[in-house]
């Protein structure tokens, strides 16, 4: 990595953590999980560590899957915390006011909203913030958010993504609509704005029809930073022409590099340089003055997953087969019944419980601690060493930390490996600049509607 290059770093803020044991953890505090001063504390916590942003993940269901699969899991989920309990944008536009230079990031679906409203919160957000909102474009994976829109059926996978193209581009027209100084508020001449900066986009597509314009100014950022985390085919594709920030989870550096340079690789078409997008791929960080103590950490968390919840999730991973017939702490019996739903992700697990000797409870510890993440444990220095490798052979531009346990792991990440990256000079020691598209080094759109001068 050269020497003027440094790191990207945002983190996804999970209630009590993206570990299903974090709830558990002993200082964690689940019954803050409504209360807008413990996430003031956590994000400013990641404000001193300078962190580029705070990414509130979400979804627009409690629950995950079919109706069936929702009746069935009720039970055996009341031992995890739910991933969110209060709505995005609220909750940014209130930490917005309580902190002055991170990033507030957060999902909306294109799938189950329309174009105008999500143009609207965005640019709401961005100017409460003071130009420090992202959108993470997602199109939906959850059928649970389809049966809370009316649908039985999710939408599909290819419609999806087509509809998410012309979302996107709708969004951009709105936020482009009332050009910047298009309100001069002159009080003296009684006139507010210049007709010819306001801009109706009369816009018709194949799924929308939309006269605009906005009903908010152009946001500071002129487009708040576009974040997508899709990665099949057309999600890279809608990635490579209009994210900015790319979320992925990745195991492995040459997965990471084959990712990085397959997503930057199909940026050029789109008259994009590949400096445009910053790959930040999501790792689960557990960091104590000695490796020992670190996984020590990682065993506390793990150990906190109820056994009734561990064997559900994973058994659902293997296709719904009733695992509490067998011995917990034995391995995966070779025989197992036959699976329901997707076989290669079943074969992913049983190989790693096979390459790894898991027994069946150390399998489910495994896999519930980074959703398919990468999870590091170590001193300041390994992980450090490992960022750094990552960034230097080009399989990333920074990362989106996922803290396990909150709010202690994002203190621990703060104070042990800020500062060792700040001292090897990959990661930033004051705030450059005023809004998110500053600190990620992105510039400020050009308005795509306004006439040119
Ligand atoms: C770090 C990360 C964060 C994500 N956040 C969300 C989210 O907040 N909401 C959501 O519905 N999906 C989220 N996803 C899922 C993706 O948007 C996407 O649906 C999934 O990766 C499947 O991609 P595909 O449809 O392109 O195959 C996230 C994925 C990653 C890797």
């Amino acid at each position: 990595m050269g020497a003027d290059k440094q790191m990207n770093l945002g983190f996804l803020f999970q209630i009590s953590g993206v570990h299903y044991g974090g709830w558990r953890y002993p200082s964690a505090q689940p019954k803050r999980a409504a209360d807008i001063r413990y996430y003031a504390e956590v994000v400013r916590t990641a404000e001193r560590g300078k962190l580029d942003f705070c990414f509130l993940a979400d979804s627009i269901a409690a629950y995950e899957g079919s109706a069936e699969k929702q009746d069935r899991s009720k039970e055996a989920l009341m031992a995890a915390e739910p991933k969110r309990l209060l709505e995005p944008f609220t909750l940014l536009a209130a930490l917005a006011m309580v902190t002055e230079h991170i990033g507030l990031v957060t999902t909306a679906t294109t799938t189950y909203n329309e174009p105008y409203t999500i143009a609207r919160l965005f640019a709401s957000l961005d100017h409460i913030s003071n130009g420090r909102a992202g959108w993470n474009v997602v199109t939906s994976a959850n059928l649970a958010e389809a049966h809370n829109f009316g649908r039985d059926s999710h939408v599909e996978h290819g419609d999806r993504y087509a509809r998410a193209e012309e979302f996107i581009d709708v969004v951009f027209k709105l936020w482009d609509s009332i050009e910047d100084g298009a309100y001069i508020r002159d009080k003296l001449a009684g006139q507010y704005g210049l007709s010819d900066k306001i801009h109706f986009i009369n816009h018709v597509g194949e799924h929308f029809k939309v006269r605009g314009p906005l009903n908010v100014p152009r946001p500071p950022q002129g487009h708040p930073v576009i974040v997508q985390a899709g990665s099949s085919q057309p999600g890279k594709e809608l990635a490579a022409r209009t994210a900015e920030v790319v979320f992925t989870a990745q195991q492995t550096l040459a997965d990471g590099k084959a990712f990085y340079s397959d997503v930057k690789g199909r940026m050029a078409k789109y008259g994009r340089s590949s400096d445009s997008l910053k790959i930040l791929p999501g790792v689960v960080v557990y960091v104590a003055e000695t490796e020992s103590e670190a996984k020590a950490k990682y065993e506390t968390v793990s150990n906190l997953v109820p056994p009734d919840f561990g064997l559900f999730m994973l058994s659902d991973l293997l296709g719904e087969i009733d695992l509490k017939q067998f011995d917990i702490d034995g391995p995966l019996p070779e025989d197992l019944p036959e699976a329901k739903g997707s076989q290669s992700r079943r074969d992913v697990i049983i190989n790693l419980a096979r390459r790894e000797n898991l027994t069946i409870r150390q399998l489910y510890q495994h896999i519930s601690g980074a959703s398919g993440h990468r999870s590091l444990w170590g001193t300041p220095k390994q992980i450090a060493d490992q960022f750094e490798q990552w960034v230097y052979e080009g399989a990333a531009d920074g990362f989106n930390i996922l803290p396990p346990y909150l709010p202690e792991s994002m203190t621990d990440f703060v104070n042990f490996v800020v500062p060792e990256l700040q001292r090897r000079g990959l990661f930033r020691t004051e705030y450059e600049g005023s809004t998110l598209r500053d600190r990620l080094g992105l510039a400020r759109p050009k308005n795509s509607v306004a006439k040119p001068s």
